[in-house]
């Protein structure tokens, strides 16, 4: 796109407070746009600052042609109303698809979303090179958020495939898990699912991304997924490691939704 218009791709990425995980996590990030040529523009903002600060900066990267796509990284400060901020971010530019129009799009039959949420798109495309087959299959989803579970379990659905959702409510969660042929967990808790939750020869995709304290590591912390990889790994006929899982798959999604959006504003094919 350099050569043949001289524009490039551009993502901002808008972090508020000090999470030591989503530093990190955009930390990745624009390294991964420097690797591959894509401007990354960051405003961090601190921990008790306004909404209205967070929407002016939002406002000027809405109208910012040189960026392309827009993160608003999350969870945000409690205090801080996620949906009202998330709605900011013009359809256009919603590279993450949080934005509930997004996913209202996403929800309804014959209707396609300008993006759809990374880390749930990686866990189809993981799905379907693998020759997996989703179609019919029963598949269970822990894990309901906005940006991983709900928009999971609405992909596979789409997919045609017959799916249960999990959440903290759920009694017996390990009698759903345990019927089903694929398992997506997006819950945030480390070795929750256990090798007795899954069936003999269950596919199993684990979004979870949980830093646990290890003083033995480097950095002071690992990161671990939310099934417990070992017990796991004799029942599934598949399953995806954390590290090195969904999550580095994740930002190349990003990366690909962010040069789909500065294609569509640059109506360059
Ligand atoms: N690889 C990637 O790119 C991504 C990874 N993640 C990772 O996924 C994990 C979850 O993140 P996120 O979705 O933002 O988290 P949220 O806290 O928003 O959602 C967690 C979900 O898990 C459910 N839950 C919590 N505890 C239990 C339990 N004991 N039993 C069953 N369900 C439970 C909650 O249920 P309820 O709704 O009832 O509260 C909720 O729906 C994290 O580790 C995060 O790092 C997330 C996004 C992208
Ligand atoms: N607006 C927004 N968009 C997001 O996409 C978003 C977010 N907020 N909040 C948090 C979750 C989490 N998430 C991950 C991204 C990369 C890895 C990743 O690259 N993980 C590496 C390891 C990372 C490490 O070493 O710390 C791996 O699993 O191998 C994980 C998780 C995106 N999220």
């Amino acid at each position: 796109m350099k050569n043949a218009i001289g524009k490039l791709p551009g993502l901002a990425v808008l972090l508020v407070g000090k999470r030591r995980d989503s530093q990190t996590f955009i930390r990745i990030k624009i390294k991964a746009c420097n690797e591959v040529g894509i401007a990354s523009f960051i405003a961090e903002l601190p921990e008790d600052c306004t909404e209205d600060e967070i929407i002016n900066v939002i406002s000027s990267y809405n109208e910012n042609p040189s960026v392309h796509g827009i993160i608003v990284q999350l969870p945000l400060p409690q205090h801080l109303d996620q949906e009202k901020i998330v709605n900011a971010v013009s359809l256009e530019k919603d590279v993450d698809g949080f934005h509930p129009t997004n996913i209202g799009n996403l929800a309804m039959r014959g209707r396609e979303p300008l993006f759809i949420p990374c880390a749930p798109m990686v866990c189809i495309e993981l799905l379907l090179r693998s020759g997996v087959e989703i179609i019919g299959k029963k598949a269970a989803v822990i894990g309901r958020s906005q940006i991983a579970g709900l928009p999971t379990s609405l992909l596979l659905q789409r997919h045609n495939a017959t799916v249960s959702t999990v959440h903290a409510f759920t009694k017996n969660p390990e009698q759903i898990t345990s019927q089903a042929d694929i398992v997506v967990t997006d819950v945030g808790v480390p070795n929750m699912v256990r090798g007795h939750w899954l069936k003999q020869g269950a596919v199993v995709v684990d979004m979870g991304t949980n830093l646990v304290k290890d003083p033995s590591c480097r950095q002071g912390y690992r990161v671990t997924g939310d099934v417990c990889f070992e017990e796991a790994i004799g029942v599934a006929s598949a399953i995806t490691p954390v590290p090195g899982g969904v999550g580095p798959v994740t930002i190349s999604m990003l990366l690909s939704n962010t040069l789909d959006s500065a294609k569509r504003a640059y109506r360059f094919t």
